[in-house]
């Protein structure tokens, strides 16, 4: 027997009265990958979370957690997903054994089960000696790893993260990425989460960017960024569009303009450059150039910055 995928989604669209925010989402999720939802504020990542975790219903299509359908198996669905929201969800006036035996208390989880995956999880998440602290004494950091442990304590297959990032410093998004990645390893458990953070996808396994609900890419960090290929060049100019011209009129060469920068890209970036001062260094600023970032894979997808505000 084939083993369902960890995610399915197919066709999937949502609105909010006329505002569409997904548009025919597809794609799939093994068992055991680190998956990022990776895309701009509004680009449809926070609507597609609440679909996957059954939050909201789904208006158009259809979504599977390891085979079983939100809409017929919203119960099955649910105990394989381990869901860390956005939103705090502790009680801040309790301790962080408190906030987990009420979790556990919803997912029925008791006696040495409970015991034994407590102390794995306190421990593994370096919050053991941390158990009897009032949650309103700890750091964002900490509060997100009782958010984690809450969220495995069931032992779900799949979990699902909303912009775990958020608020923390350096040194706990590492210990939360160490963290995920033992999950994978160890637990074989798919990780998947949104994040608005370029250098964060870089992490994971693959990536799909949505924009404006459209999913625009879908691959490992190392396809995407390969698949713009070569080496991109950046200018600054005074007189952006007057450059344009002249590179396409001269040099036959195709560049945009992005954020009042001309940009383009290029197989040999020296060369590019050598021939671009050659013909117009009297309406070049600064060149740089540099090999394709995610930041360049978002520009070459949809013509923007991944930070530029969309126009309603
Ligand atoms: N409850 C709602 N009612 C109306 N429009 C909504 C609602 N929630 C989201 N939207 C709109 O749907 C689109 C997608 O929003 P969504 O929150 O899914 O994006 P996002 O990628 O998660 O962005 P962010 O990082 O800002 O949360 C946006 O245009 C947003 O304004």
């Amino acid at each position: 027997m084939i083993s369902p995928r960890a995610v399915s989604i197919e066709n999937v669209s949502h609105r909010y009265g006329k505002r569409q925010a997904l548009d025919q989402v597809s794609l799939a999720i093994d068992p055991g990958e680190i998956f990022v939802f990776l895309g701009p504020n509004g680009g449809g990542k926070s609507t597609l979370f609440r679909l996957l975790s059954t939050l909201m219903s789904l208006q158009q299509g259809e979504i599977s957690i390891l085979g079983h359908g939100v809409r017929s198996h919203k119960q099955q669905v649910r105990q394989q997903l381990g869901v860390v929201f956005q939103m705090p969800s502790l009680d801040k006036k309790l301790t962080v054994l408190e906030n987990i035996y009420q979790q556990a208390a919803l997912y029925g989880v008791t006696g040495q089960t409970l015991h034994d995956r407590t102390e794995l999880l306190l421990s593994k998440l370096e919050l053991a000696d941390r158990r009897h602290d009032i949650v309103e004494d700890l750091s964002g950091g900490l509060r997100r790893r009782v958010e984690l442990a809450k969220g495995m304590l069931h032992s779900p297959k799949v979990l699902l993260l909303d912009e775990p990032s958020t608020g923390l410093d350096p040194a706990a998004r590492q210990a939360m990425w160490r963290y995920l990645e033992f999950l994978r390893s160890d637990q074989g458990v798919t990780v998947v989460l949104t994040s608005h953070l370029l250098e964060e996808a870089e992490k994971a396994d693959r990536i799909a960017i949505l924009d404006q609900g459209k999913l625009v890419a879908l691959d490992t960090p190392d396809a995407l960024k390969e698949s713009i290929g070569g080496d991109t060049i950046t200018i600054r100019t005074r007189q952006p569009q007057g450059l344009i011209e002249r590179l396409q009129t001269e040099l036959n060469l195709a560049a945009t303009e992005v954020s009042e920068f001309v940009r383009l890209e290029t197989e040999d970036g020296p060369g590019t450059i050598r021939a671009i001062m050659q013909v117009a260094s009297d309406q070049v600023d600064a060149i740089t150039l540099a090999k394709p970032s995610l930041e360049d894979v978002f520009i070459h997808m949809t013509g923007r910055q991944f930070t530029e505000e969309v126009k309603p």
